[in-house]
């Protein structure tokens, strides 16, 4: 099955009492890799979990692979590699008795592929899940999750308790597979500076719904993260801010449209934003 997105959600809503997901929408284009980011509690967990069809949706429409997610779950589960922050196999497996249940679940399972993994990610054969640490158990479901050839990841602060070098390691082992443009992964992560490295686009969620779904490159140019004196600040009277903070010395601004601000004020300094600077502006930087 050919299609150009690998995900697409329309509408999606979702009702606790205290939070709702409203309206949830966006696309994951086949052959690239989406950071859903968010402060805690944004929805993120939950939008996934509708996605798989862990929790039932107020109303929405889903399409995972080319196919309704509501409708084709079999089909869907054989193409998908889920990855949550709690691994979920039995306590006391070993790393190597993974094979047999993951055999018995996809005819796709790879054998030598999961061997190579563990071996790679220097995961020792002979302990039980119960005695490996945390990022030893994240890394077995990552290569779990992956050793059945899927075509779509979905990983929810799946890579948190790692190590940079290891972080890095997978990193580009995410690259490797989207490169034949068949693949996809969406994931959630609080490391913003991973999904600079990997993400070709990022979806941001505030607050149950969705602030931008945007290509990573384009989402970067089009801030700029201003700083002048409050009073220099206040005579510029921007119009698109979309958040400040400020001391008795200095305000920073981030900013919408930085080229046109730059050539209007051309001694002023408008610096290119991190993913955290634009992430912590929209949430925080509330004041204008
Ligand atoms: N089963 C539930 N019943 C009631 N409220 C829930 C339920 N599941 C999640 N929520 C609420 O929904 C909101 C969003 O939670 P969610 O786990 O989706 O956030 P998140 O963006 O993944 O956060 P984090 O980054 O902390 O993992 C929270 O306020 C949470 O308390």
């Amino acid at each position: 099955m050919d299609t150009q997105n690998a995900i697409e959600i329309k509408n999606l809503s979702k009702h606790y009492s205290g939070f709702s997901l409203k309206d949830v929408s966006f696309n994951l284009p086949s052959g690239s890799i989406m950071g859903f980011i968010g402060e805690n509690g944004a929805g993120k967990t939950t939008t996934i979990k509708a996605l798989l069809g862990l929790i039932h949706p107020d109303s929405g429409d889903m399409q995972i692979l080319g196919m309704d997610a509501a409708q084709n779950e079999k089909d869907i589960k054989k193409e998908l590699g889920v990855v949550f922050a709690d691994q979920n196999f039995p306590d006391d497996l070993r790393p190597p008795e993974i094979t047999k249940i993951m055999g018995n679940i996809y005819k796709t399972w790879d054998k030598a592929l999961f061997e190579d993994f563990l071996s790679r990610f220097r995961l020792p054969a002979d302990k039980r899940l119960k005695d490996l640490s945390k990022g030893m158990k994240m890394k077995l479901s990552i290569a779990a999750a992956l050793s059945h050839r899927p075509r779509l990841l979905i990983l929810d602060e799946a890579t948190s308790g790692l190590d940079p070098v290891v972080r890095n390691e997978i990193l580009d082992i995410f690259q490797e597979f989207i490169e034949d443009e068949n693949h996809a992964i969406l994931m959630s992560s609080h490391i913003t500076s991973d999904l600079e490295r990997v993400a070709d686009y990022i979806t941001f969620i505030h607050d149950g719904q969705i602030l931008f779904s945007e290509a990573k490159d384009t989402l970067i140019e089009s801030y700029g993260i201003l700083k002048c004196s409050p009073s220099q600040f206040e005579s510029l009277a921007l119009t698109d801010v979309v958040g400040v903070q400020r001391s008795s010395f200095d305000v920073q601004a981030l900013i919408k449209n930085p080229a046109a601000v730059r050539n209007r004020f051309r001694d002023m300094i408008v610096d290119i934003p991190s993913l955290e600077d634009i992430m912590v502006f929209y949430t925080k930087g509330d004041e204008k």
